[in-house]
């Protein structure tokens, strides 16, 4: 495994593995989940206005795990064959047993994740998120939440692995934005812990 440093530079903890997979694993896996999860494309409730997202996604899980996520509750499907075998893999670098994901599937470069914490209250104090990508590389953005001119940036590529920890989600904000070059699918899927 990749040696490990904390790419934050103060209050939070962000760990990258950029090839937590191998290639071959990688194109397998994002064919499988490209096919096999029921994307859709939902629609987003913000200070009231509701618009659809600009990515599609899908909410697996152990049964019982239910999620709010900005003005919408996702009952989880069961895992699939592919979503355990990915869990239990990126669970040898991980300080918990994740019992919930959330999937991304981004169309092209005009799809996208704005600003945000991954900080709702079912996540618990100190949220572990483990963020796995497959396809196309995007870039991924951290800022710091009361100095938004205090940024972090990385690629994450095919067979790559983040996990954010300790008081990330408290003082950063991550995002995934649009690109003008032009971009292919990628599926991102991010384990949580949901209490
Ligand atoms: O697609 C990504 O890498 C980001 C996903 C994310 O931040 C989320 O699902 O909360
Ligand atoms: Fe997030």
């Amino acid at each position: 495994m990749e040696s490990l440093y904390n790419i934050l530079p103060k209050d939070g903890d962000v760990n990258f593995f950029p090839h937590l997979f191998t290639e071959e694993e990688s194109d397998v896996y994002l064919n499988d989940l490209q096919h096999e999860i029921e994307w859709k494309q939902e629609p987003i409730t913000i200070y009231g206005r509701t618009v659809m997202q600009p990515r599609l996604t899908a909410w697996h899980g152990d049964s019982g795990k239910i999620y709010a996520y900005s003005g919408i509750t996702m009952q989880p499907r069961a895992w699939t064959p592919a979503l355990l075998k990915i869990k239990q893999r990126i669970e040898t670098v991980s300080p918990v047993v994740f019992n919930s994901a959330l999937l991304n599937l981004y169309r092209d470069q005009h799809d996208s994740m704005g600003w945000h914490r991954d900080n709702e209250k079912e996540l618990g104090i100190n949220p572990v998120i483990g963020s796995v990508s497959f396809g196309a590389t995007r870039t991924f953005q951290f800022r710091y939440y009361t100095d938004k001119s205090l940024k972090r940036s990385l690629e994450l590529a095919h067979g790559s692995f983040l996990l954010m920890q300790g008081k990330t989600q408290h003082h950063w904000e991550h995002s995934l934005p649009k690109r003008s070059a032009a971009k292919g699918v990628r599926v991102n899927i991010t384990f949580r812990v949901i209490k």
